[in-house]
């Protein structure tokens, strides 16, 4: 990677350019802020500089604090001398006037030191925002104590704390920046208001002084109240976003003490377990677009035109929301009438709900609908780009459908099924044309859950790959590259969070709720017991049977799912499941019947007379729950079923609402320990083995490994060799 480079130019005009670069993003390194400060000091002392501008190189302006340097601070404070004085007092405070120049975006620091200037101007296409909250950390260069003085104290805590960046206009509006300029003429003006500000033409401006948007202290402190009711939500489990409204507050009488203490609470935050988490997070998610062997072979991904949907069920209906919200055309099969107007009508009701929330007009609306048609032939589908199968999930049935697609497709048509079980060698085995087959695998509902498993087998050619991740880009999906294989990434790691809590209840006499409190408490959406009532217990069963088909060893022999069925409790769509819902609503409430229930369910499980609840804390009964998915989560990585550890850390995240402000299942098991985890296991194996439950808490052998090498869980999947 190319050194960062800060250079200085001073102009016949008397405007010395201050110039940032450091690709991809001119983000500011100690070296950068360093140079930035040496060149304002030098301006400052020429005879010649009458004013300065700043600027980005590459037509950007500053995407804030080079993150990649916080993954290697070992502690607090390692070599850093304070840069938000520095920034107070020679940018800010500095003898001569300054201008930002601002282009496509200015983030996190890049917004900080624009705004220690004393005039911006932006080109249209600008994003501006301090979003250091979605890194666990607060702004550190003084933008906690400038943004109010700029936008006003309410809106700026909103677009800290929601991690908003605003496009130019709005910032010119919200008196973020001064003016908006064409890209071809941003230095050229940036200049002029540089020298206006210079002769006393344009007041000159230092923010912390101003006053113009913030009232009295005692207005700003009812505001700084209320966001806290409002974003109270935000604060569970973490420490930045009280931090960050603590700081707004502290600077209300004096900003520049506050803007040193921000920069102090900022450095520790970095390495807080939250902290690192979420910065592992910003790093997971831009891996996880780089597959060896597709993205980096010089390919182009092909443009999807158009889109075919076999089955409108749930998914299919939810998977042609998504499409037809990004203006793609989407054709449902199905194979009666009945049918095809079902799903054609949910997926209107999806479009009309969406229109709702987000405003659109009616015209707009329509639009939307119009893309979406239904069809009971496959001979429509002579011109789609790419089919996606989704109905119900039978071997032969597939089959069926993909020799039908191969007759009736183009050549070029890529195929491709949302089977969350299925082998698609299997699916695909009676055509020839395996190289354009691939699993997509949505999770429910399709058109809101941001995670897409793109399934690929050893046959399916690159070029798909790469068209697939283009379309799941286009489609606002985050897409993970995974081996097809039984439950691929997420469902397999997480299969045994059902079956331990079921062996918690039913063996060892926890209550259920005190369960899905526990695991609501650590972050989790919901709790595993809310969980099957949300999928239906329907599921339960059949997901439960095919882990018992699959892994005799390690599944529970009978789960309450079972029961539940058989008493017609299918969850929240009969208002019974684990829970009692209130008629029309899906607010849960504890079922009085459920002791019963679970003594039923103990009976069969051949606990004799002599059965005892088991006393058990909090903490090993979260450790029970997830340390089986920790141990699951090994043998994915083992198994290469996907390219990087930090692969799974997002997929658990998307797809089953894992806490980001924990890392993923794998991140958070590296950050216990793996020896910890291992001892856990052990012990719960040893005390717990029997016919019911065999191996469930057995470490994995890999587990077994990084255990007795003090090595981390992630490195399990560096280790093994692929078989892709
Ligand atoms: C002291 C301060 O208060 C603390 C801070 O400033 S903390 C940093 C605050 N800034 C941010 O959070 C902005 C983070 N970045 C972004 O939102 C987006 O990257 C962006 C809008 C700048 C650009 O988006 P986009 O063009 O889609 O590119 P994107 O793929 O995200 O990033 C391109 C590359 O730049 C890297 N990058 C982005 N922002 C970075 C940053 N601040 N530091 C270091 N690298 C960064 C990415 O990791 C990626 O690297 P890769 O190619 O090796 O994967």
């Amino acid at each position: 990677m190319a050194s960062p480079v800060v250079t200085f130019d001073v102009g016949d005009d008397g405007v010395a350019v201050i110039t940032m670069k450091n690709p991809p993003v001119n983000a500011i390194s100690g070296e950068v802020l360093s140079a930035v400060l040496a060149h304002f000091q030098t301006a400052h002392s020429r005879k010649d500089v009458k004013a300065i501008v700043l600027t980005g190189a590459d037509g950007k302006f500053c995407g804030g604090a080079d993150i990649r340097g916080f993954q290697v601070r070992k502690s607090v404070g390692a070599g850093r001398e304070s840069g938000v004085i520095r920034v107070n007092d020679i940018m800010e405070g500095g003898p001569k006037p300054a201008v930002a120049a601002i282009e496509t975006f200015a983030l996190g620091g890049g917004l900080e030191l624009a705004m220690a200037c004393h005039a911006r101007l932006a080109t249209p296409n600008t994003r501006l925002g301090l979003p250091e909250l979605q890194l666990g950390i607060i702004p550190g260069l003084g933008g906690t104590q400038r943004l109010p003085r700029l936008v006003g104290v309410g809106k700026a805590i909103d677009m800290m704390l929601t991690v908003q960046m605003l496009p130019a206009d709005d910032a010119l509006r919200s008196g973020l920046v001064d003016a908006v300029v064409p890209p071809e003429r941003l230095l050229a003006d940036a200049k002029k208001w540089a020298l206006n500000i210079a002769s006393g033409r344009i007041p000159w401006r230092r923010t912390l002084a101003r006053t113009d948007h913030v009232g009295p202290v005692e207005e700003s402190l009812k505001i700084i109240e209320s966001k806290r009711a409002q974003y109270k939500h935000l604060f569970k489990n973490v420490p930045h976003p009280a931090a960050c409204l603590d700081i707004v507050q502290r600077g209300l009488k004096d900003p520049y003490a506050a803007s040193v203490m921000e920069e102090k609470i900022s450095g520790e935050l970095q390495v807080s377990p939250s902290g690192k988490s979420l910065i592992h997070v910003f790093f997971s998610e831009r891996a996880v677009l780089k597959v060896p062997g597709v993205t980096d072979r010089g390919l182009k991904p092909r443009q999807i035109r158009s889109v075919a949907i076999v089955g409108g069920g749930l998914m299919g209906s939810g998977i042609a929301t998504a499409v037809a919200l990004q203006q793609i055309p989407v054709q449902i099969k199905e194979t009666d009438s009945d049918a095809l107007n079902r799903a054609v009508n949910t997926v209107r009701a999806n479009l009309e709900n969406r229109a709702k929330k987000s405003g659109w007009t009616q015209q707009k609306l329509q639009k939307v609908i119009a893309l979406v048609k239904g069809t009971l032939d496959y001979k429509d589908f002579g011109n789609v780009d790419l089919v996606m199968e989704a109905a119900f999930e039978s071997i032969p049935v597939k089959q069926q459908i993909f020799e039908a697609l191969e007759r009736y497709c183009k050549a070029d048509c890529i195929l491709a099924t949302n089977t969350s079980l299925i082998d698609i060698d299997v699916v695909g085995a009676k055509t020839h044309c395996q190289d354009r087959l691939a699993g997509t695998h949505f999770f429910s509902p399709a058109h809101v859950m941001p995670l897409l498993e793109l399934v690929r087998t050893e046959k399916t050619s690159p070029q798909v790959q790469l068209d697939l991740i283009n379309f799941a880009k286009i489609i606002r999906k985050i897409p993970v590259t995974v081996k097809s294989s039984v439950g691929f990434a997420v469902n397999r790691a997480f299969f045994p969070y059902v079956s331990s809590a079921n062996f918690l209840a039913i063996y060892l006499g926890v209550d259920p709720y005190r369960i899905d409190r526990i695991l609501k408490d650590f972050g989790m959406p919901v709790g595993p017991f809310r969980m099957t009532d949300m999928a239906g217990q329907q599921i339960g069963v059949a997901t439960g049977n095919l882990w018992r088909q699959t892994f005799p060893n390690r599944t529970l022999k009978m789960g309450l799912s079972s029961l539940l069925e058989e008493k017609n409790r299918l969850g929240e769509k009969t208002g019974k499941g684990v829970y009692n819902y209130k008629p029309g609503t899906r607010k849960e409430e504890p079922a009085p019947e459920l002791k019963d229930i679970l003594a039923e369910a103990r009976r069969r499980s051949g606990l004799g007379a002599d059965w005892q609840e088991v006393s058990i804390s909090d903490q090993e009964i979260l450790e029970m729950v997830l340390f089986p998915v920790v141990n699951e989560a090994c043998r994915v990585l083992e198994e290469k079923v996907v390219l990087r550890a930090s692969d799974l850390d997002l997929a658990s995240i998307l797809g089953m609402g894992f806490p980001r402000y924990r890392g993923g299942i794998v991140f958070w098991g590296d950050s216990l320990g793996a020896e910890h985890i291992h001892s856990q296991l052990s012990k719960w194996y040893n005390l717990y083995k029997s016919d019911a439950i065999e191996e469930f808490y057995k470490p994995s052998p890999s587990l077994e490994r990084t255990a007795a090498s003090k090595g981390t869980l992630a490195s399990i999947v560096e280790l093994t060799r692929s078989r892709l």
